[in-house]
């Protein structure tokens, strides 16, 4: 029975933040191997308003008192949908009290797949997904695999005639849609807002393909191509991005290599024979997760990027005669990950209704055998580490509210430190997160700075962006609400229309496919430049970003930073 307690333990566990998956795998005490319990609640979840009904059908809670509504699913569901049925000796009492009424608890099955119209569980698999995904209005949710062709080693027209040769093109996110009934067939979405990004079915699986070994493509989601594209954009082979580049917070290095890539596509087209020389200089506090980066950079022939493995962005000197062509940073720090797809994604259960208590005296009763059923397991979820690949090195995404207010103070030193290089003309700022504090919070901050009015630093307009985020919709908020029934951080900034919607922001559970992320440029204009001299900066020691594993931010300074800025309304 231990497979079936650990799942109960680990379902019903309050939360703590981080994927499903990394909390089964990091748990404590489990007696059986943690696939096994992924693979039951994962597979049950998909079933369980079949299963709910079945049981509710058979009244099987009402004659076996010992099997609690989660217990029971998802013993039923192994009777009925595991090759090898219930994962038990055949003598446990729980097994034998699901498997007296086998008979019944079939025919109630058989009869919900003929209600609806479904000849094998295929397709009835299928039409309860459908039914499920209408009811909870999440039907039109598409979240593909995206595909970034690397213009270093490859071009889009090489990869569509070999890598997706097989591939049909669709005119759409949503017919990239899976029909579970059949195997997916190979579909080909190309993105119009990003170039060179393409979108396939999520099931589909590059990590044997040449193209991927080779560094041709890479696995970058959408939304994180914003940043790159939004700092190097449009410019031609005609008039070519001029000068370095900063990627000052780059594990593992989709955007660095993002970065090179478009550099690449540009030189492409320059004047034979003219050999660029400009460099990335690209940087993680990390030293773990900077040899991610040096073999991601390796992979992807990115040899106009030198990585500094180790380097804390702001124990950079500005004036380090280096980073004198430095023209334009992208920054990219860490965040809350609180819009990342599969962030606290613990299977919710429609279960079968309990047993009706008959007064005081049978509610006792059953509070009891919940009690027993939780002693049964001493399974704890774990707290997830982030892997080197991960985007985002915060490892659980957790919404503590001084957490998020130290997380947007060590953001904007980090933006402000980029704009104290003193050639730099554009910057982007960018997070995974849907939190204000650390998005639109940290833009009115940044435009606040000493720096940022003395050197005439403003945010990218909209219509100065490069044609494919112009015409991106989704844009910057003024508010932060949680919602109706739900806990969460709340406030307001106080930015201009043109600001907003100068901020380009995405978000998970609508139709563009992708998480919640965040990004705004800044450019130098030299016409609002105020002159008036910034103060020595304050000089940040090395180790001011932790290792991996200890917390990513340093708590020193903050309240001097909170004193002169007044962003938040509440
Ligand atoms: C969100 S991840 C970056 C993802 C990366 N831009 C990409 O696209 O692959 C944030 C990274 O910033 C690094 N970091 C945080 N503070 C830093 C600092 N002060 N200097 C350099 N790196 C820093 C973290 O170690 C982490 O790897």
């Amino acid at each position: 029975m231990s497979l079936y307690f650990d799942s109960v333990a680990i379902l019903t566990a309050p939360s703590s933040g981080g994927s499903f998956k990394s909390r089964i795998y990091s748990a404590r005490n489990l007696r059986v191997s943690p696939a096994q319990i992924y693979a039951l609640t994962t597979e049950a979840a998909k079933w369980d308003t079949v299963l709910a009904e079945v049981i509710d059908k058979s009244g099987i809670l009402a004659l076996e008192r010992k099997l609690s509504p989660l217990l029971a699913l998802l013993l039923v569901h192994d009777l009925l949908l595991a090759k090898k049925g219930i994962a038990t000796p055949a003598t446990h009492t729980l097994r034998q009290a699901v498997e007296r009424h086998k008979a019944r608890l079939k025919a109630e099955f058989t009869k919900a797949r003929v209600r609806r119209g479904c000849a094998t569980v295929e397709q009835f698999k299928a039409a309860v997904i459908r039914e499920k995904r209408l009811a909870d209005g999440t039907s039109h949710f598409v979240y593909p695999r995206w595909v970034r062709v690397n213009n270093i080693r490859t071009t889009l027209e090489e990869q569509l005639s070999t890598t997706f040769k097989a591939y049909r093109r669709v005119e759409s996110l949503a017919e990239l849609a899976t029909d579970e009934e059949r195997k997916p067939e190979p579909r080909l979405f190309i993105d119009p807002n990003i170039p060179d990004l393409v979108a396939v079915p999520f099931g589909a699986d590059f990590t044997s393909s040449p193209a991927y070994k080779n560094g041709e493509i890479i696995l970058q989601d959408k939304a994180s191509c914003f940043p790159a594209y939004l700092l190097l954009g449009d410019w031609g082979p005609a008039d070519a991005w001029e000068g370095d580049l900063i990627d000052g917070c780059a594990a593992p290095g989709n955007k660095t290599t993002h970065l090179a890539s478009l550099l690449a596509k540009q030189q492409k087209g320059k004047s034979k024979g003219k050999k660029s020389n400009q460099m990335i200089y690209s940087m993680d506090a990390s030293t773990m997760r900077s040899k991610t980066l040096q073999k991601m950079v390796g992979l992807a022939g990115a040899d106009s990027v030198t990585v500094l493995q180790g380097q804390d962005f702001l124990a950079l000197d500005p004036e380090d005669e280096r980073f004198e062509d430095v023209t334009g940073l992208l920054l990219d720090p860490s965040c809350s990950g609180s819009g990342i797809i599969g962030r606290d994604d613990v299977p919710q259960f429609t279960l079968p209704a309990p047993v009706q208590s008959k007064g005081p005296k049978s509610h006792g009763k059953k509070r009891k055998r919940e009690d027993e059923e939780a002693v049964e397991s001493k399974a704890t979820p774990g707290i997830p580490q982030a892997a080197p690949t991960d985007e985002n090195d915060i490892a659980d995404g957790t919404i503590d509210p001084e957490r998020l207010t130290k997380l947007s103070s060590i953001q904007a030193r980090i933006v402000e430190h980029a704009l104290s290089f003193p050639n730099a003309t554009h910057v982007t700022y960018s997070t995974c997160s849907i939190h204000l504090i650390e998005n639109e919070g940290v833009v009115a901050r940044i435009l606040n700075t000493p720096v940022a009015k003395e050197r005439g630093w403003r945010l990218l307009r909209r219509d100065e962006q490069p044609e494919g985020l112009r015409r991106w919709s989704k844009r910057g908020v003024r508010e932060e609400r949680p919602a109706e029934g739900e806990t969460g951080p709340s406030g307001s900034v106080d930015l201009s229309d043109e600001a907003l919607n100068a901020c380009i922001r995405s978000w998970q559970g609508d139709a563009e496919g992708l998480g919640g992320f965040f990004v705004a440029g800044f450019v130098r204009d030299p016409a609002l430049a105020t002159g008036v001299p910034v103060q020595e900066p304050v000089k940040h020691s090395d180790n001011e970003m932790a290792e991996e594993g200890e917390e990513a931010v340093s708590a020193e300074d903050e309240d001097d930073e909170e004193e002169d800025w007044g962003g938040f309304s509440d």
